[in-house]
């Protein structure tokens, strides 16, 4: 599908996952699409966010399995630098041309600069070079352009140059002595990976009373408990109320709410994210550019009164996660392409985001959760009943591991005996959560659930416990 000098039928500013996949579906719907992008095609996820964390991740998880069998044994401490080596070739070096290649065999237009709304569906470019370039949409703009880090108001925390994901996912070398702010996904994942690789003395600053607040608690307690386990000093309703970094090169101190003084070589910021709409022209479209962009069932932007802005992935604020900007944008691609071809009918509407994405945190124990939680269902007046089991007595967990410690808990819809929730906390057990998400999305009935028997011996088990705990 080629284009018409600068004008296209959908213009795309951003190409993270988001931004790549809604210019995609437009394409595979017959339109043509451009794709800006102002540093890496494939955004923070591919480099700074999701891969590189996992990849961190992976051997850090591998060796606490392997620790947990007899006859079984790690020859040392993990190889910090070849892991931050296979870090960097799945990163692809920071290299951006197979995604690029990818965006252009869609076939879409990339176009490397800073894009900027200029008035109803124009966007101007800012390439590299400084030139700007007028691109003009025929139907749609759809904003991708993420999320960046949030630095807290601390005295003396931006001058001591914090490190976020972006320095952490891709550092070179790893500090002996970090401080972590923040004790969510970031935060956890990113101090237990590194303080495996070689930051052994890891200290996590939490504000609150629990790690992963927005999970069920258990969560949060058996990861602190692991993580605890494993020499991270894990220091709950604690806060830095000073930071100061002398030299360019020298430690770092952060000073503590309790009057306790820590010097470490990094500190890691951890604090959540803000939507991506600075300098973005938003006000040349009356759309409110002071938090993330508010949009309808189809991710058109609600500000936006004839329709043709569009906002996918972390910029909406639905949902801060991979695969559900990628979900917003097949919903977003497939309605532009409806609109533009004047189909019949509704198109596709997002029934995901709201009842409760699937999320796995990939830490030693891995944290895996979709729907509500047992406090937000009550929250909601729906009818619950909760069902929990301890892992450890599955049969496949003796398998899996000595000392298996994890736990699962679901959340029952009463009058409809359906799930609503579901969370799973334990090592090896992330893939089982997909079952629950279908369980929770096609709201197969229990009665029905009963009937798909799990394999023994493997940990899909833990849904007969709960089904027969339940009473079935
Ligand atoms: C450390 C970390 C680990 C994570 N791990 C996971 C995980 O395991 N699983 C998961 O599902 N989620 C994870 N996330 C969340 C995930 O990274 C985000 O939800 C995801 O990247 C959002 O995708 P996006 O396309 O909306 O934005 P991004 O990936 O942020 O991409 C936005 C793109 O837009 C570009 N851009 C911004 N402004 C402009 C502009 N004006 N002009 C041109 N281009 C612009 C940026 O350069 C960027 O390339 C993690 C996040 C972090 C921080
Ligand atoms: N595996 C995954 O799915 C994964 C991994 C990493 C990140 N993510 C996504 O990225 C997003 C951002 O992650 P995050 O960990 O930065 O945010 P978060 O919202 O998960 O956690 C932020 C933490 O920082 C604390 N905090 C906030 N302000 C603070 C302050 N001023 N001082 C001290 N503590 C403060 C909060 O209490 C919370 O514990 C998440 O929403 C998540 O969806 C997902």
């Amino acid at each position: 599908m080629g284009d018409d000098g600068d004008a296209f039928d959908v213009i795309v500013i951003g190409a993270g996952p988001a931004g790549e996949i809604a210019a995609a579906r437009a394409v595979r719907g017959g339109l043509t699409a451009a794709v800006v992008e102002e540093r890496l095609a494939g955004g923070e996820c591919a480099y700074y966010a999701c891969i590189p964390s996992k990849a961190l991740l992976r051997p850090v998880d591998l060796a606490a399995e392997v620790r947990g069998l007899p006859g079984l044994e790690l020859r040392g401490p993990i190889d910090a630098a070849a892991v931050l080596a296979r870090r960097d070739e799945v990163v692809s070096h920071l290299d951006d041309s197979g995604q690029v290649r990818w965006i252009e065999d869609r076939p879409a237009t990339f176009v490397r600069g800073r894009g900027r709304l200029a008035g109803p569906l124009r966007v101007e470019v800012t390439g590299p070079d400084g030139d700007v370039r007028t691109l003009q949409a025929r139907h749609a703009v759809v904003v991708a352009t993420g999320s960046d880090p949030l630095v807290p108001g601390v005295p003396g925390l931006r001058e001591a140059r914090p490190w976020t994901n972006r320095e952490a996912t891709v550092a070179e070398q790893v500090p002996k002595r970090l401080v972590v702010i923040g004790g969510g996904a970031v935060g956890c994942e990113m101090a237990q990976a590194l303080h495996a690789l070689g930051a052994l003395e890891t200290t996590m600053l939490v504000r609150g009373g629990r790690l992963l607040s927005r999970f069920e608690p258990f969560a949060g307690e058996l990861l602190a408990d692991s993580l605890r386990r494993d020499g991270v000093d894990v220091r709950f309703g604690r806060s830095a109320v000073r930071v100061e970094r002398a030299f360019l090169d020298g430690p770092v101190t952060a000073h503590l709410d309790d009057g306790v003084q820590i010097e470490a070589d990094e500190v890691m910021v951890a604090t959540g994210r803000r939507a991506a709409v600075v300098d973005l022209g938003l006000e040349t479209v009356g759309v409110p550019a002071d938090g993330p962009i508010e949009v309808d069932a189809t991710m058109r932007a609600t500000a936006v009164p004839d329709g043709w802005l569009y906002a996918v992935g972390d910029v909406n604020g639905l949902n801060l996660l991979t695969h559900m900007g990628k979900y917003q944008s097949r919903l977003c691609g497939d309605a532009i392409v409806a609109r533009a071809r004047d189909l019949p009918g509704e198109p596709a509407r997002d029934t995901a985001d709201h009842a409760g994405a699937p999320q796995v945190i990939f830490t030693d124990p891995q944290v895996c959760a979709v729907g509500l939680t047992e406090s937000q269902a009550r929250e909601a007046g729906l009818p619950v009943r909760v069902v929990e089991d301890d892992l450890a007595t599955v049969s496949a967990a003796r398998l899996q591991a000595d000392d298996y410690r994890g736990r699962v808990k679901i959340i029952v819809d009463e009058e409809r005996r359906v799930l609503l929730g579901a969370t799973i906390v334990g090592p090896a057990v992330l893939d089982h959560l997909h079952a629950a998400t279908i369980a929770v999305t096609a709201e197969v009935p229990l009665d029905r659930l009963w009937h798909a028997v799990p394999v023994f011996p493997t940990m899909s088990e833990f849904w007969l416990h709960l089904l027969e705990a339940y009473g079935l």
